[in-house]
């Protein structure tokens, strides 16, 4: 598995998602925003959390017109994978490339603490190592988390089984609690908790890692 991690100036997660997907065997690239092409033979895309261009205008809306901005949108619509965490997950909304929107925090405070976090479906590439029903402990890291769209868009995520995680209980007002969602092709994840900081022993747990381990697997079998 080819993996390009994404970094825009403010990104500050990057490195530990390098460093989560090196250790569940992917091969792992660094690319820089201003670059307009991703490396040759990509397989996955992770686009990393952090506070590129300082959270203006609004979260992820200047990197998504990042010289990159393209070669994603163009990776995820041909069908490459694509996990975009935290304000990764902001960018995807803003590329187009998830529905919805992340607004501010019901309580309109930063959130920074271990959250639970029910696995909705395991019938997806980033969670088929998880049962779903299964609760899960990830960090979030966010003043951004609050998942709105459409009654129509909601209605179309869950006909399709394309809520991949929910916060259980909810913490930031997002609609149906939702923290993750999938494309229609579901090679597209996006989700505020970070799993890369639950990725290791050294961290105080693992159940982030079985996210990297599902799309190496995935990988595998396609
Ligand atoms: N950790 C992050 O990626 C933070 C995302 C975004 N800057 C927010 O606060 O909502």
């Amino acid at each position: 598995m080819k993996a390009a991690v994404i970094t825009f100036p403010g990104s500050n997660c990057d490195r530990d998602l390098a460093v989560a997907l090196t250790q569940a065997g992917a091969q792992v690239t660094r690319v820089w925003h201003k670059d307009d092409a991703l490396p040759q033979g990509t397989d996955l895309v992770a686009v990393p959390g952090g506070f590129s261009f300082g959270d203006y205008l609004r979260c992820g809306a200047i990197a998504a017109h990042s010289p990159i901005a393209n070669a994603v949108r163009a990776h995820g619509a041909k069908g490459g994978y694509v996990l975009g965490i935290c304000n990764g997950f902001q960018v995807l909304t803003e590329l187009g490339l998830l529905p919805g929107a992340l607004m501010r925090n019901s309580g309109l405070k930063f959130i920074c603490r271990e959250v639970a976090l029910k696995v909705e479906t395991s019938a997806s590439p980033f969670t088929s190592a998880y049962q779903a029903g299964q609760v899960i402990r990830v960090p979030v890291a966010h003043h951004d988390g609050n998942y709105q769209i459409d009654a129509e868009g909601l209605a179309k995520l869950k006909d399709q089984d394309r809520i991949a995680f929910s916060y259980a209980p909810g913490i930031n007002g997002s609609v149906q609690d939702i923290a993750g969602v999938l494309s229609e092709n579901r090679r597209v994840l996006g989700m505020m908790p970070h799993p890369e900081r639950a990725a290791d022993a050294v961290h105080g747990g693992t159940d982030g890692a079985g996210l990297f381990a599902s799309v190496m697997q995935d990988l595998v079998t396609v």
